[in-house]
């Protein structure tokens, strides 16, 4: 099949996306990425970010000429804009589909999705279960839906890679009836576990790596999560019904007593609404530092805050990590991604230290390079860094799915 696809990965203030070949559809791994790019701080400050043109024949005028964007921007905008310039640069190739990342499916979407506007109601009526993703990501597709009502547009679901729980990781000690009205722990950023797991087993069968299907995967960005695979499959993981669960993120306060929120409401006073500012964004790594949500300025700063913030950030990691370790009977491979995943060699030495009982041991030269294999050769626990890549596994779902429709 001829033509691009365009993946959109729509986070909380950035828009992330790529440019794929839509012929090239045997494995994620083989697609062909044309381009990929960046907006980030949407809805405030805009700013942007070209990753890379891969044999695309753009010039510096060409390509600077997508970011030369307005200052306030957001999500519908930005995507607007990049259609825009996609069809203004021909060596890019025609756009054949859009697929997007729609973090909550809720009980009813888990494979990718067509869309359509009965779809686009359904996950429109999910948009509180994830304040902070739900309406970012649809926004786009509405517009373009305006735009270019021909053009094929998919939905791939954050929730669709833990479909494979087990009942009992998914099942809240609540009344039965919650449970057969969809309230479930759901777990997100499973299209990042879902690459992470397939690079990790690419990765395995071409080198000397530990044996063992017992793995944690770390996805720390904004949001936070971990899951528990066996086999490549998500057994558990820490975000549940919404994506404010489990660790401590950016904004976000991950896990805490339900009796606390009640106590907020019942006798703090606080609205329905202030409380879900406070835990959606005023929480986290920015609540607890007083300073920043953003790890790379936490990690600059010299504050006592800014220390306090990060060593919990780590403290809640590490004992997660435990939980996993417990639901997996044990662990053989730990594997960090996303932005501080990737990237702050710091967090990672303090998360492998936290895990020297599961028999973790770092090679500090590989881990402040940002290597692959930051293993030292006496760690009886596999330790990697794969960059995730999202927009891969939405390019490469809405290809399969185009094909299968055409
Ligand atoms: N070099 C770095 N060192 C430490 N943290 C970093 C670095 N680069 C990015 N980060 C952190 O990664 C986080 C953003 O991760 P990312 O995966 O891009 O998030 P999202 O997709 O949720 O927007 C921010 O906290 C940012 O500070
Ligand atoms: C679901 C979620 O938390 O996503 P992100 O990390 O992109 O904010
Ligand atoms: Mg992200």
């Amino acid at each position: 099949m001829s033509g691009e696809i365009l993946a959109v990965n729509s986070g909380s203030s950035s828009l992330k996306f790529a440019l794929f070949d839509a012929a090239s559809t045997a494995s994620p791994m083989a697609m062909q990425v044309r381009y990929r790019g960046q907006f980030s701080g949407l809805g405030s400050r805009v700013r942007t970010e070209l990753q890379a043109g891969f044999g695309t024949e753009l010039n510096e005028e060409q390509d600077a000429a997508l970011y030369d964007v307005p200052a306030a921007l957001d999500h519908a905008g930005a995507l607007e804009r990049l259609l825009q310039w996609v069809e203004d640069n021909p060596a890019l190739g025609d756009i054949r589909a859009v697929g997007h990342r729609i973090v909550h499916g809720g009980a009813r979407y888990r494979e990718p999705l067509r869309l359509d506007a009965e779809s686009f109601a359904a996950l429109e009526a999910l948009n509180e279960l994830a304040p902070l993703h739900q309406p970012h990501g649809l926004a786009p597709v509405r517009s373009l839906t305006g735009l270019r009502p021909g053009l094929p547009q998919y939905a791939c679901f954050d929730t669709a890679f833990h479909a494979t729980q087990p009942a009992v990781a998914q099942t809240f000690p609540l009344p039965r009836r919650f449970r057969e009205q969809g309230v479930i722990r759901y777990g997100f950023h499973g299209l990042s576990f879902d690459y992470v797991s397939r690079a990790l087993s690419a990765e395995r069968q071409h080198g000397q790596a530990l044996p063992g299907g017992r793995v944690v995967i770390a996805h720390l960005g904004n949001g936070a999560s971990l899951c528990a695979l066996r086999d490549g499959k998500s057994v558990a993981a820490t975000t549940g019904f919404t994506a404010v669960e489990g660790l401590m993120m950016g904004t976000r306060s991950g896990s805490l007593d339900p009796g606390l929120v009640l106590h907020l409401i019942l006798h703090e006073g606080m609205s329905a609404e202030a409380v879900q500012r406070l835990l959606y964004k005023e929480s986290g790594l920015l609540g607890v530092s007083g300073i920043s949500g953003d790890m790379r300025e936490l990690l600059a700063s010299e504050a006592p805050e800014a220390a306090e913030a990060i060593a919990l950030f780590v403290y809640r990691i590490v004992r997660e990590i435990g939980s996993l370790a417990a639901a997996l009977g044990g662990l053989d491979h730990l594997v960090f991604t996303a932005g501080i995943g990737e990237r702050a060699a710091p967090i990672r030495a303090a998360v492998a230290q936290g895990c020297e009982w599961l028999g973790a041991r770092l090679d500090d030269a590989a881990n402040a390079a940002n290597a692959l294999d930051i293993a030292g050769p006496d760690s009886r626990l596999g330790l990697w860094v794969i960059p995730t890549d999202e927009e891969r596994m939405i390019a490469w779902y809405t290809a399969t799915e185009l094909a299968r429709r055409t």
